[in-house]
């Protein structure tokens, strides 16, 4: 299988799961330890919020990149030219966020945080020496104390039947950050690239977590990790009058840490951020 489901508690969860990510740039966890009704609860809050006037109220900030993005200025992904059919909320602990869904929104962040940081670790321990050695910190380290990993609340809504044709849910992009820890959505969709260029689903029951290696640990283990083409396609059936949300938490690194001769992490963002026209 291209993207393997691997249970956290097994004795070689470590190894195998590395291999995953080494193979597909991403790897599939059960038995993981962010608790279920937490996320189940977040889907819920956030569908509500998102079904209300009151997120016109946080319209996001270009500069700061917090709060809500509407389906209208929604990502172009990179080289694409039709937006994502998507709405989503950028949640940073010093951003805006309504008082009512901080509690269980930083839960969150803070449990998927720490597994991120125990998986950063397990990517590190198992990569070869030589890919080590180009690490200009571990990379647990490097996201200690960041002010920079974002929680993104996605809403991809209902299918009018008036979409531009050829709009996706999410078009084909790479993630920009070191990895993205991302529970199984409420409806099915994600896709990733193969080697061969053909997209496969990601193995999507409800209750585990999808993690994917994202440009800047590309960029910092030499490619050992890929960054992987990934898109959310559009729904057909009964599936296209539903809401689908998830909820990716994609771990960014200090904005001084350096991933490469090339490039500081801030480096790195602001010009990725740029190509997506979300930045001047
Ligand atoms: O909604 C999803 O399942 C994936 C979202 C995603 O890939 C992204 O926002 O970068
Ligand atoms: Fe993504």
């Amino acid at each position: 299988m291209f993207v393997s489901v691997v249970d956290y508690r097994s004795p070689n969860a470590a190894a195998e799961f590395t291999e995953s990510l080494h193979r597909s740039g991403f790897g599939v966890l059960k038995n993981h330890p962010i608790p279920q009704d937490l996320v189940e609860t977040l889907y819920a809050e956030w569908l509500a919020f998102f079904n209300s006037e009151e997120k016109f109220g946080y319209s996001f900030d270009p500069e700061k990149q917090d709060g809500y993005f509407s389906t209208q200025i929604s990502e172009t992904a990179k080289g694409a030219q039709i937006k994502d059919i998507k709405e989503y909320f950028h949640i940073y602990p010093w951003g805006r966020i309504p008082e009512a869904l901080k509690p269980n929104a930083m839960r969150y962040y803070d449990l998927a945080n720490q597994l991120a940081s125990e998986l950063l670790g397990w990517i590190e321990t198992w990569a070869p020496a030589e890919v080590k050695a180009k690490l200009s910190e571990p990379l647990p380290k490097m996201i200690e104390g960041t002010p920079n990993t974002l929680l993104r609340v996605l809403r991809y809504p209902p299918l009018t039947g008036n979409e531009p044709p050829g709009a996706l849910r999410a078009a084909a992009h790479e993630d920009i950050n070191l990895i993205t820890v991302l529970p199984a959505a409420n409806e099915p969709g994600l896709q990733v690239k193969d080697r061969d260029g053909n997209w496969q689903d990601v193995p999507c029951d409800f209750g585990t977590l999808v993690i994917n290696i994202g440009d800047m640990l590309q960029e910092a283990t030499g490619g050992y990790y890929p960054s992987t083409s990934h898109r959310v396609v559009n729904p057909t059936g009964e599936g296209a009058f539903k809401s689908r949300v998830s909820l990716p938490l994609f771990l960014h690194a200090r904005s001084e840490v350096v991933l490469s001769e090339r490039y500081t992490a801030r480096q790195y963002l602001d010009e990725r951020l740029r190509e997506l026209g979300v930045k001047m």
